[in-house]
């Protein structure tokens, strides 16, 4: 597995802002889905192209790449990842959306499942998971596993900020996956929050903290 934790001056200014203690709901909002393009961009570096003939404006027949039409998923985890999700459709137009919900519970820090909706057609779709979120990664490798079970094999991950921790269970889990980061944080605190983090995504996003 590869961790890409992406450098351009573009991320890194909009991670620092979101950083900020007493940002508003607003910003933090317009951020979360303007970094989850920029990720995204990064995270389709790969996709391939095709070379197909157009009826150009000079009434020529001319050659053009466009996407070899691979079927995407977009993954958001409820409830944060939908904080990032117009930000990828915005660069996947076409993409099915599977929706999953968890949360983490406050004392065990394990994920608890309470929602899950599928796109058809699993085994043939690059799943891209979205959360700004990976803290212990509980709930990222039991998002993987729900994928996996329905016979999904090429997963890809997006968040906004990860620990270590995180990083390393979902590594020892599914150690082919690509994950797309703005940052690779220090550790997590006593309470499994990421330091030094964003604080709570979930509640950032939908104002309710
Ligand atoms: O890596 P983990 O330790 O599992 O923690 C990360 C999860 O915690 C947050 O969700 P939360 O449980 O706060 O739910 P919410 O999105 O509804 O706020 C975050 O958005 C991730 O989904
Ligand atoms: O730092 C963290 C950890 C889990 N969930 C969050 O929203 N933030
Ligand atoms: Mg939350």
């Amino acid at each position: 597995m590869s961790v890409h934790a992406i450098q351009h001056p573009l991320v890194q200014h909009k991670l620092g802002l979101m950083r900020e203690a007493g940002i508003s709901t607003k910003s933090f909002r317009e951020l979360a889905g303007e970094l989850a393009k920029l990720l995204t961009y990064e995270a389709t570096q790969d996709l391939e192209l095709q070379t197909q003939d157009i009826d150009g404006w000079s009434g020529e027949k001319i050659p053009v790449q466009l996407l070899k039409g691979k079927k995407v998923t977009i993954v958001p985890i409820l409830r944060a990842g939908l904080g990032m999700l117009d930000g990828v459709t915005d660069l996947i137009p076409s993409a099915r959306i599977s929706v999953v919900g968890l949360y983490r519970d406050e004392e065990t820090l394990e994920p608890v499942p309470y929602f899950a909706k599928f796109a058809k057609g699993l085994d043939e779709r690059m799943a891209i998971v979205i959360d700004p979120m990976l803290a212990t990664g509980g709930t990222m490798v039991a998002t993987l596993d729900m994928l996996r079970e329905r016979g999904c094999k090429h997963m890809k991950v997006i968040v906004l900020v990860a620990a270590p921790e995180g990083i390393k269970r979902v590594q020892d889990a599914y150690p082919d996956i690509e994950i797309y980061t703005a940052g690779v944080d220090e550790r997590l605190d006593e309470n499994g929050y990421i330091v030094p983090g964003l604080g709570d995504a979930g509640d950032k996003i939908f104002g309710t903290r």
